[in-house]
């Protein structure tokens, strides 16, 4: 019998969850991070995590990213089984003091690429490309410690999207800038998007931030985290901010995680927004 070499699944989805339980160990016990998660991010998702503090939003996503192993259930990228780290995911943390602060924004974005075996022509042609779409081509050659919050985060993106990512992975990543430049950040990531339509998971505990950044929101459930419900939101965007129709999402979501209905477990549910 022939054995026919491995192909993704065309056309299904680019990642794939399936009953994710994930445990830590914590001491004499384990602690239950999340419990039986499934959902399927497709190409071009703006997928978002979102749930309060400890049900393990930043869990799935190291998962996912593959720093750590679900304990029971599967996570696919592509069809292929997630067994470690790979370039395929990068992630954006919100501690943007990853940028190292004796390179300057060229070297940072670059330093991946050439780690990565990037002949340094290309790596360089990439960097610069990617610095010019996030709008620092004026700060190539700046210090990460002459630049403003707002202006790391760009140089964070910049240097995930030009590793080329099959998905890139957000942990809270605007967390820490002031109001006016998150929202910023929000439109300068909706209109990177808008160009190249990249995938992400995007992990955040704000239901705004959720309706603004998601075009499809997974709401978990307090630890461990479970699902609670998927929710299109694709049609929300900073426009609608602060309008009916998106303060009533946000209500309705904020009613899924914390109501009366959040505390009936229940199956995951669509929800038509
Ligand atoms: N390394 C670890 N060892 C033991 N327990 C951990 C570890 N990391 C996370 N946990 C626990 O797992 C649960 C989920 O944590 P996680 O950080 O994924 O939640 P989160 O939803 O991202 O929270 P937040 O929004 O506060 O960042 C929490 O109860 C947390 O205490």
């Amino acid at each position: 019998m022939s054995v026919l070499p491995f192909q993704a699944v065309p056309n299904g989805p680019l990642l794939r969850a399936r009953g994710v339980t994930i445990e830590y160990p914590a001491g004499d016990a384990i602690v239950r991070a999340t419990h039986d998660v499934s959902f399927d991010v497709w190409r071009g998702d703006r997928f978002v995590l979102l749930g309060p503090s400890g049900c393990g939003k930043s869990t799935l996503l190291k998962a996912v990213g593959g720093f750590i192993a679900p304990c029971a259930g599967s996570l696919e990228l592509d069809g292929r089984a997630i067994a470690g780290p790979g370039r395929d995911r990068i992630v954006v943390f919100q501690e943007f003091d990853q940028l190292a602060p004796w390179k300057t924004v060229r070297q940072n974005v670059m330093f991946p690429l050439l780690a990565g075996k990037t002949p340094k022509r290309e790596a360089e042609a990439r960097a610069l490309h990617w610095i010019e779409k996030v709008g620092l081509s004026r700060f190539v050659d700046a210090y990460p410690h002459t630049l403003s919050g707002g202006m790391k985060a760009r140089v964070a993106i910049a240097r995930a999207l030009a590793m080329q990512p099959e998905i890139l992975l957000m942990d809270e990543p605007f967390a820490a800038l002031d109001a006016l430049t998150r929202r910023r950040m929000h439109e300068e990531l909706q209109v990177l998007w808008d160009e190249v339509r990249f995938t992400m998971l995007f992990v955040t505990h704000s239901i705004e931030e959720a309706l603004v950044v998601g075009s499809r929101i997974l709401l978990l459930s307090p630890h461990p985290g479970r699902v609670r419900a998927e929710i299109n939101s694709h049609q929300f965007g900073l426009h609608s901010a602060g309008g009916a129709e998106f303060q009533a999402a946000a209500e309705r979501i904020h009613g899924l995680l914390f109501g009366a209905e959040a505390a009936v477990p229940q199956r995951a549910r669509a929800v038509r927004s």
